[in-house]
């Protein structure tokens, strides 16, 4: 059999040298009278439609002190619906993860802070390359977004160097608080998953270099939306990193895909939403897949949701773990490549499902 590695093209520089102006939608929601959108943020065919508002079957939860446990055969057990969430679903809640609610209160009013600044004072982190540490914007990508999303976002490298804002105050300190509990929980998180794939449990930190992991703060905004049935929040997608921590505010609007299906999350009070992300696809060489998701709008109240991916180190090179491959049966499906790689052409495509992992994926001919 033999297989192919598909050319994966290099980024654009477009968005570099010649960036579109941005008009946040927080500030178009806020405009006096606003009662249609206009057409830049209109999609063709009814973006909400097929959304399935209950599902009978529920979204897995895992409850981390029995993961951390020093009972081996709880910890087993858990290692085991850990595995089984990342294999049916990509999708889990986490329960009882030690991270305070206060905590998780103040973050998001930083972040509602933050949005709430003068356009002036935000505009000092808007037009940057998709690299910078520090990045805010609308919709996704408006270099290359045909329609454009409902949703504002700020994007802060917070590891393995930790970025912030002066402005607004406390923001820094209450991003960093956060972001070291959430690293510790996600690299935790990996453990379990690396042992629930038959390798050593600290295999994910060490081949992929997560001391000097790349961490994100992505913080989206979603102001309310006079027609939320023509318009999109974030369109379906899947993570570039490995596992992303998603915490929002009362209001919701994920959804995620489960067998074809979107599935609105309820989210249980003080968990974390966690996903898989294709890194992750890639290590397991496709025995855990990353799951696409998508954010919707409505007509009601601000969304605030708060993401945290957790990647490999920058200049960690990705591959299926050899472990995990079998030339006859279980030969590697994804080319290897470095994260930085596939993380610039990632964030500088138009988000499409899961189009950047398809380019990395080996075609059998
Ligand atoms: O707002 C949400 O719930 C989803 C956000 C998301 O998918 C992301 O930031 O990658
Ligand atoms: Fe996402």
């Amino acid at each position: 059999m033999a297989a192919t590695a598909p050319f994966f093209p290099k980024t654009s520089t477009a968005s570099i040298t010649n960036p579109p102006k941005m008009t946040s939608v927080k500030k178009l929601a806020e405009s006096r009278g606003l009662a249609s959108i206009p057409p830049v943020y209109t999609f063709p065919s009814n973006p909400q439609d097929e959304a399935s508002s209950e599902s009978e079957e529920t979204i897995p939860t895992i409850d981390f002190s029995l993961l951390t446990s020093s009972d081996p055969n709880q910890r087993s057990k858990m290692i085991q619906e850990l595995g089984k969430a990342c294999q049916e679903w990509g999708f889990f809640m986490v329960i009882n993860h030690g991270v305070s609610e206060v905590m998780t209160k103040e973050i998001i009013d930083a972040v509602k802070e933050f949005f709430d600044l003068p356009e002036e004072e935000k505009q000092e982190f808007q037009e940057k390359h998709v690299l910078d540490p520090i990045r805010y914007g609308t919709s996704f990508n408006i270099s290359v977004d045909k329609v454009l999303c409902w949703r504002d976002f700020l994007k802060v490298f917070v590891h393995p160097e930790f970025h912030s804002l002066n402005n607004p105050p406390g923001f820094s300190d209450t991003t960093l608080a956060y972001s070291e509990q959430v690293l510790k929980l996600t690299r935790e998180l990996l453990r379990g998953i690396s042992a629930s794939l038959g390798l050593e449990d600290n295999y994910i930190d060490k081949a992929l270099n997560l001391e000097k992991g790349l961490q994100i703060l992505v913080a989206n905004f979603y102001p309310p939306c006079p027609q939320p049935e023509l318009a999109m929040g974030m369109l379906p997608h899947s993570d570039h990193g490995l596992l992303t921590i998603l915490i929002q505010n009362e209001i919701g609007g994920l959804q995620v895909q489960h067998k074809g299906r979107w599935i609105n999350v309820n989210v249980i009070p003080n968990s974390f939403l966690v996903n898989t992300g294709d890194h992750i696809e890639i290590l397991s060489n496709g025995k855990y897949k990353s799951i696409l998701h998508r954010a919707v709008v409505n007509n009601r109240a601000p969304r605030i949701s708060i993401a945290m991916p957790l990647g490999p180190a920058l200049n960690a090179i990705v591959r299926p773990a050899p472990k995990l491959l079998d030339n006859q049966n279980n030969p590697p499906a994804y080319i290897a490549m470095k994260y930085k790689d596939y993380l610039e052409a990632q964030q500088s495509s138009i988000l499409d499902g899961k189009s950047s992992l398809d380019r990395v994926k080996i075609k059998m001919v």
